[in-house]
């Protein structure tokens, strides 16, 4: 059996977090970035998700977008479908999640949709309708200081009724607690009051089992990794599925870690693995200077790759990176680090790099266009929501697109053991 679920993820390292979640419960998951070109081949798949890069874009082109992902999905035999965001919720006041999963519902005629960013794993749980991130409400979380998408309200009722027409409503803790009856007896109430979309409280795994059973006739699912996890499982419970490990990742070559990400996880990991191995820093302001360039950068990184991993990184503290921002302008300073990571991992390729790890959403965007990547299947996990993935193209590459805030200090350590 196959072409379980479809999938269309907002960005790229959420699309990995997702196969992640997918593969793991066993389903065979292909990853295509972008909007195909060409048919998308989803032979002998369970799940395919298109990801695409439109999370912070102008509401009206992420709906456009995202309706011809599922066009594309429709149209080679997926019949079930899951819009993955991120699992803070990121969106502005005007979208680009309400206005995105009412334009799938709309075309897919779907009388309810759910919407479950909860993952327990990683720390972040829905409770009375409000997203909560390793306990701290999200507008206490970091994420109100996001600087795309400031997340200043935790309460996701009201954030997603600002953000659409369809009527919101919650269902809540009470309900999922006690199990698949009472849950679904309350969802059920809640269409019957006129509701569309549905914020669905979860604290930990076993609620996003229950909540998966409840959407089963749902033709459209929306939130985090864990409830496609979650969803993946009961296909599998429900014999719709058979179980298989994710398949091994090609791991030989010289492998590279490249890290544009300056979130407070990501600032951890590349400092422990700074004291441990080769590490060459891009600093913007030399690089705009013109005292530095990706040929230099490429070429001291190259000179070590026969003694290990190599680490190229930008990832600066808050101060460092409000300095680089107020001299250059924080949209052209984030091109042109994006830019200059994005030609130094192509420059490193060229060298014999066989093992990417990137660190960082834009960053990882930016790599995976340089180098022309299009679509991967997805390996074993380094991290919850951090798999490797394996290029399906020559030359074939392992690939990690870490979240900025996923993983734990020792990460980078980890990518190489679970490669080994
Ligand atoms: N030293 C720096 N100074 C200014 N900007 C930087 C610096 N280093 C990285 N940046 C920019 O900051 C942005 C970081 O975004 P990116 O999405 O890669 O990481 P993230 O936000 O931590 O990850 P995620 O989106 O997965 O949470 C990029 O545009 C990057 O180029
Ligand atoms: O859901 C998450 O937290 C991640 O998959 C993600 O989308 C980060 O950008």
């Amino acid at each position: 059996m196959s072409r379980l679920l479809g999938c269309i993820a907002d960005d790229y390292t959420g699309a990995t977090d997702l196969g992640a979640m997918l593969s793991r419960a066993g389903m065979r998951v292909l990853l295509h970035f972008g909007l195909p070109e060409n048919p998308l081949n989803a032979a002998g798949y369970d799940a395919a998700i298109i990801a695409l890069k439109s999370r912070s874009i102008p509401a009206r082109d992420a709906v456009e977008q995202s309706l011809a992902a599922l066009a594309v999905l429709r149209s080679v035999g997926f019949a079930r479908f899951f819009f993955k965001y991120c699992s803070t919720f990121d969106s502005t006041d005007k979208g680009n999640i309400g206005p995105v999963a009412g334009a799938l519902a709309d075309t897919l005629d779907a009388s309810r949709v759910f919407f479950c960013p909860s993952f327990p794993e990683n720390g972040r749980t829905v409770y009375c309708g409000h997203l909560f991130v390793n306990g701290k409400p999200l507008h206490e979380s970091g994420m109100e200081r996001h600087p795309l998408n400031p997340m200043t309200d935790a309460d996701l009722v009201r954030v997603l009724g600002r953000q659409t027409k369809q009527t919101v409503g919650l269902l809540p803790y009470s309900a999922v607690e006690v199990g698949f009856g009472p849950a679904e007896t309350a969802a059920d109430e809640l269409v019957a009051q006129g509701v569309q979309f549905v914020i669905a409280d979860a604290l930990k795994d076993l609620h996003l089992g229950t909540l998966a059973f409840v959407a089963e006739r749902d033709v459209l699912m929306t939130g985090g990794s864990a409830f496609a996890g979650a969803i993946a499982q009961a296909c599998h419970m429900r014999r719709e599925l058979a179980f298989r490990l994710p398949d091994a990742v090609g791991m030989e070559g010289y492998a590279a870690f490249l890290s544009g990400s300056c979130s407070a996880a990501t600032q951890r990991q590349v400092a422990a693995f700074r004291k441990a191995a080769f590490s060459r820093a891009v600093d913007p302001l030399r690089l705009a200077a013109g005292d530095d360039s990706v040929r230099k950068i490429v070429d001291s990184a190259a000179e070590r790759l026969a003694d290990g991993p190599v680490m190229v990184y930008s990832t600066a503290d808050l101060a460092a990176v409000g300095a680089a921002q107020r001299e250059l302008g924080v949209e052209a300073a984030s091109a042109m680090l994006e830019d200059t990571l994005a030609r130094v991992a192509a420059g490193l390729v060229e060298k014999g790099v066989r093992r990417l790890v990137l660190a960082g959403g834009e960053t990882s965007g930016a790599v995976i266009r340089e180098l022309g990547v299009e679509a991967v299947r997805i390996g074993p996990e380094i991290a919850p929501g951090v798999p490797w993935v394996e290029t399906l193209d020559e030359p074939r590459l392992a690939l990690a697109l870490k979240s900025g805030n996923f993983g734990a200090d020792d990460f980078f350590f980890r990518a190489l053991g679970t490669a080994q």
